[in-house]
């Protein structure tokens, strides 16, 4: 049996690639597993510096729980009186989403195609979303009765503003490309037959970049968001002086003086 996800590291670059095109890349146990181990993997790992998630084929990048698995379990769990399967969102969706947003490194998603449910909560919870043309995003929770998950109601009132998640959430409908990128939710759209070539342009770049300090403006932005701006300005002195004090600054302002291109060591 294939590998339901796929883990590769180049360059300081992890890429994660769900590998379940056959199924849409929905989301069994196997594959949760494998995710969660991925994304920690690339989390722990200092020699990564950058994230790029992705998946395999054309037409799915993760139609979130499959469904075809889960209606199997959730009638076992009838039948013994257990609540079990419910448990896969402490056990699995929690720490994905966790760690790729507390992960000190920038994590892209490129989005190859239709990302629903905790598919499109993975795809929120990356700092940069580049979408091909052909993808789709839809939240699907309440399409089988359920409430969101995947961090999806943190981050898409975030990205979108309250009123237009309380719209996508309430009344789950497939929202083009187009109209994504229109709201916010990617950052760029591009040609289906160039996402992989463009992302991993994006990714790689990142992966070369400052990461001391693109770990703080992650931690800085989460922070502005449920703060107040003195709480705020507090937050960014504390990072200002952990990025200011890394070898990379130094570097940084070096090859500005030197009018030369800076080649980072990521710390
Ligand atoms: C909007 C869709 C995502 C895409 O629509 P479309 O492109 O028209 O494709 P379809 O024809 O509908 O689907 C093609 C085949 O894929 C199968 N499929 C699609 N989604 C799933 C899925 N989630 N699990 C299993 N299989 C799936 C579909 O049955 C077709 O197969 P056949 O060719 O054999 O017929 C649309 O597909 C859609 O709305 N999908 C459902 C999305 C959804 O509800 N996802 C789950 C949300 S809940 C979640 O993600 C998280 C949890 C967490 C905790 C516990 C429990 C549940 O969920």
């Amino acid at each position: 049996m294939a590998d339901t996800v796929l883990y590769e590291v180049s360059d300081g670059l992890a890429t994660i690639t769900l590998n379940r095109p056959e199924a849409m890349n929905a989301l069994n146990v196997a594959a949760k597993v494998a995710l969660r181990d991925a994304v920690r993997s690339a989390a722990d790992d200092t020699a990564v510096r950058a994230v790029l998630l992705t998946a395999a084929g054309d037409r799915a990048f993760c139609v979130g729980q499959d469904l075809k698995e889960h209606i199997g379990l959730l009638v076992q769990d009838r039948e013994t009186g257990s609540r079990q399967t419910m448990s896969t969102v402490r056990e699995h969706y929690n720490p994905i989403v966790r760690t790729l947003a507390e992960a000190a490194k920038p994590v892209v998603a490129a989005v190859n195609g239709v990302a629903a449910g905790a598919g499109f909560g993975f795809a929120l919870a990356a700092d940069y979303r580049i979408v091909a043309d052909t993808a789709a995003f839809n939240t699907s929770f309440a399409g089988v009765a359920l409430t969101a998950d995947s961090g999806i109601s943190w981050t898409l009132p975030r990205v979108i503003g309250p009123g237009r998640a309380a719209d996508l959430l309430l009344f789950p409908r497939s929202i083009s490309a187009q109209e994504a990128y229109e709201l916010g939710i990617a950052n760029r759209l591009v040609p289906a037959g160039e996402l992989r070539a463009e992302a991993e342009k994006v990714a790689r770049a990142l992966a070369e970049g400052p990461t001391v300090a693109y770990a703080a403006l992650k931690e800085s932005m989460a922070y502005g968001l449920t703060h107040s701006l003195e709480e705020t300005l507090e937050k960014e002195d504390e990072l200002q002086t952990r990025a200011g004090s890394s070898e990379d600054h130094a570097i940084a302002v070096q090859a500005f003086v030197n009018k030369e291109k800076p080649r980072y060591l990521g710390r």
